[in-house]
């Protein structure tokens, strides 16, 4: 039997140092341990080159007939975009942003009810790359992975059932959207469907699989030296992210720095993940990124983090290594990557990367 996303972490707990929550609400400064320095995280304090004036992660209208390209452009250089036009109908964002909303709203104890365990994917906790940092992150998240059946009936004994409805509809539609991009961004690199064996021999969706990651940062006294969310990469192919009006997801690019993705109502942020960089040998970036936090405002966010079936083995597409060079990677299953990255973090990407003589 293939390993499920939802098993990922069965026999490698991840003990997370802060695993309670405070109560955010309450508090009038920054606790000590809330409190972030470079010496916590290198580029806490990344200042922004001159450049970043102007420079904006593109905005892609999907009605394009040119989107194929821009994309393809964007995933290379800056490893994210927008999407308006994206056919996602507008009431079920706003749907998945009054559930995210109610969830977080709900009192503390009745969150803890469906805590995530420390074998588990799913359920209520911080997130789980806090093991890998002293300082606490000003946030809170809700994992779903499989049916949210369960630890929705333990939030809302009532209404757990239109909420499960709500997160069915988005996934189903995030499932569709996300492939439409995903080959979107392989055909403008003159790749199809044929050209990957997993894909060709698994028509629909079936060697996908996905989770929902619900993210709500708290209006924070102290915003300017506190962390909603630390820099990291996505595990997955692509995120589909949608944010609330709120801004504070900025992405990090060499050449620029931290650069801030204004909120576009209606509109969808994607990123490259790192098995998405994998198999495009490398060429396309899997972008780093963090979330800010506000000070008068509270920001919501739910990413649909999307990748292959736990056996099916991802690899750079034959065609984009050169016959003179050995592929960038080695083959890696979501599974095995997964652990790697519970381990190694940021360093993950160069635990499988082949080694080329020079
Ligand atoms: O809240 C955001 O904008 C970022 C969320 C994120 O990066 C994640 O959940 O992986
Ligand atoms: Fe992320």
């Amino acid at each position: 039997m293939p390993t499920m996303l939802t098993d990922v972490f069965r026999g490698h707990p991840i003990h997370l140092p802060h695993s309670h929550q405070p109560d955010f609400t309450s508090l009038r400064e920054l606790p000590d341990s809330y409190t972030w320095t470079p010496k916590d995280d290198l580029l806490f304090a990344a200042a922004p080159s001159p450049r970043a004036t102007g420079e904006n992660i593109p905005l892609i209208d999907l009605n394009n007939p040119d989107a194929a390209s821009q994309i393809g452009h964007a995933c290379r250089t800056w490893g994210a975009f927008q999407i308006a036009n994206h056919g996602v109908p507008l009431e079920l964002l706003e749907g998945i942003e009054f559930l995210t909303g109610s969830l977080f709203r709900l009192p503390v104890q009745r969150k803890l009810k469906a805590a995530r365990s420390e074998t588990g994917v799913s359920g209520y906790g911080v997130a789980r790359i806090a093991s890998f940092f002293n300082k606490q992150m000003w946030s809170e998240g809700f994992t779903i992975s499989g049916s949210p059946l369960n630890d929705f009936r333990k939030l809302w004994p009532k209404l757990h059932l239109n909420y499960c409805d709500i997160v069915e509809e988005y996934e189903e539609h995030m499932q569709k959207l996300a492939s439409k991009l995903m080959w979107l961004a392989l055909n403008s690199l003159g790749v199809s469907e044929e050209d990957i064996k997993w894909a060709r021999l698994n028509s629909d969706y079936n060697w996908a699989q996905a989770a929902l990651q619900l993210n709500h940062y708290p209006v924070c006294p102290q915003p300017d030296r506190a962390m909603g969310l630390a820099a990291h990469t996505d595990s997955s192919l692509l995120t589909i992210l949608y944010q609330n009006n709120t801004a504070g997801l900025q992405l990090f690019r060499d050449d620029i720095g931290w650069v801030t993705v204004p909120p576009v109502p209606g509109s969808l942020v994607v990123n490259v993940g790192d098995l998405f960089h994998i198999l495009s040998n490398g060429l396309f970036k899997s972008v780093l990124h963090r979330a800010r936090v506000n000070q008068t405002r509270s920001r919501l966010s739910v990413a649909f983090l999307w990748g292959p079936q736990s056996d099916t083995k991802i690899s750079p597409v034959p065609k984009l290594v050169s016959p003179f060079e050995s592929p960038l990677y080695r083959s890696v299953t979501w599974t095995e990557y997964l652990r790697t990255k519970a381990t190694h973090f940021n360093k993950a990407l160069s635990m499988i990367r082949n080694h080329r003589e020079e």
